[in-house]
């Protein structure tokens, strides 16, 4: 499947170079198993291998022509092909430019700009001039589809800018990710994000906070079932687990829930499928002193129940947990009160 997937990639590159050689600009295609692009991993979710920056080093680049390399996949150390999660494209650029010790990362896409918000959900949403890494990753991965959450690993190492720009309006500015370093936070909300795949599993044990290992064998079980979690908010008596529900089944779910029945005994257990979680970032955060109450009022007036807040252990982000059919009025509320103004 990771052959087939990366097949259509292969092609496409192989094509703009041949028409990109025939309109006259030099160009040389090169692939993954050219200058050793090497991943380990799943064969749809692979990761880079360090060793391949190594190996891009060696590659001699001529000014007089451009490159043509196809995105989303590598070549694994029996060589075989497996490719990036999906969307990955995102990745190989990233990777290129630390390999190749780029000064700027310009990643083509589809719009003019990241925006605040996802155009899907906020109508015209105003963009985003600059930002940092951190934040760009907090986004990504609740929901901003536009830049993929893995892709800025390498940037980060590499401390190599992201310019996000649109491939049919090249001329706009775009989006520009950058180190955290140095950069001062000019609005009081830099993005909101929403991600509507989650559930959450909440479990309550009297004396939770004094007992040790409770969250221990939890995590043992988990790990026997190869399940990552993704938040895990905890009070003095209970505990939610909150997952991506792409990692787990109802089987699964049914599996684990007795497991942590017979080994915990908790006093209380609830599955909570009906789980979405918006994200509201800005570095920065820890010096706006009423911003957490300011953002949940309105969205108290409008009759929304919170099930979870949590202020990430970074300082940049507030995840709020609602039920699904929620989230969009979530975001809308705080677009509207936060940025629409600003
Ligand atoms: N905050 C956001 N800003 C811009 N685009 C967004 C945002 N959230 C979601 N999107 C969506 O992401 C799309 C671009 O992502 P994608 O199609 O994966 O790009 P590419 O294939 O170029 O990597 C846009 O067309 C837009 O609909
Ligand atoms: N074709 C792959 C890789 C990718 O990211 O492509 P695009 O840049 O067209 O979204 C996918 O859709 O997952």
């Amino acid at each position: 499947m990771a052959t087939f997937k990366a097949h259509g990639e292969r092609l496409n590159a192989m094509l703009i170079t041949k028409i990109l050689n025939h309109q006259g600009i030099k160009t040389r295609f090169l692939e993954p198993k050219d200058v050793g692009l090497i991943v380990t991993g799943t064969p749809n979710n692979a990761e880079v291998n360090p060793e391949t920056y190594v190996n891009l080093k060696r590659i001699k680049l001529n000014k007089d022509e451009r490159i043509i390399f196809p995105v989303f996949y590598g070549i694994t150390p029996a060589a075989h092909i497996a490719t990036f999660s999906r969307d990955g494209s995102d990745i190989t650029g990233a990777i290129l430019a630390r390999g190749f010790n780029a000064n700027l990362y310009e990643n083509f896409t589809d719009v003019d700009a990241i925006f605040y918000s996802n155009p899907h959900i906020i109508d015209h949403p105003k963009p985003i001039k600059k930002m940092t890494y951190q934040e760009m990753r907090e986004l990504s991965y609740a929901g901003f589809s536009v830049f993929h959450d893995e892709a800025l690993i390498p940037a980060i190492q590499g401390e190599i800018p992201v310019n996000v720009k649109n491939t049919n309006a090249p001329e706009k500015t775009g989006t520009l990710i950058v180190p955290e370093e140095g950069f001062t936070a000019k609005k009081t909300i830099t993005g909101i994000a929403g991600g509507k795949n989650f559930a959450a599993l909440y479990l309550r044990k009297y004396m939770l906070n004094k007992g040790a290992g409770f969250t221990l064998k939890l995590m043992e079980i988990f790990n026997r079932h190869h399940v990552s979690y993704e938040h895990m908010p905890s009070g003095i008596d209970d505990l939610t687990v909150i997952f991506k529900k792409d990692v787990l089944n109802d089987q699964l779910i049914d599996v684990i829930c007795n497991e942590i029945q017979t080994s915990l005994n908790p006093d209380q257990m609830q599955w909570i499928d009906d789980y979405a979680i918006t994200m509201v970032v800005c570095e920065g955060m820890k010096d706006k002193l009423t911003l957490c109450a300011s953002l949940l009022y309105p969205i108290g007036k409008k009759d929304i129940s919170i099930q979870m807040i949590n202020q990430g252990a970074s300082q940049i982000s507030i995840m709020i947990g609602t039920r699904r059919k929620d989230k969009e009025t979530v975001i809308k509320t705080i677009y509207d009160n936060f940025i629409a103004e600003d």
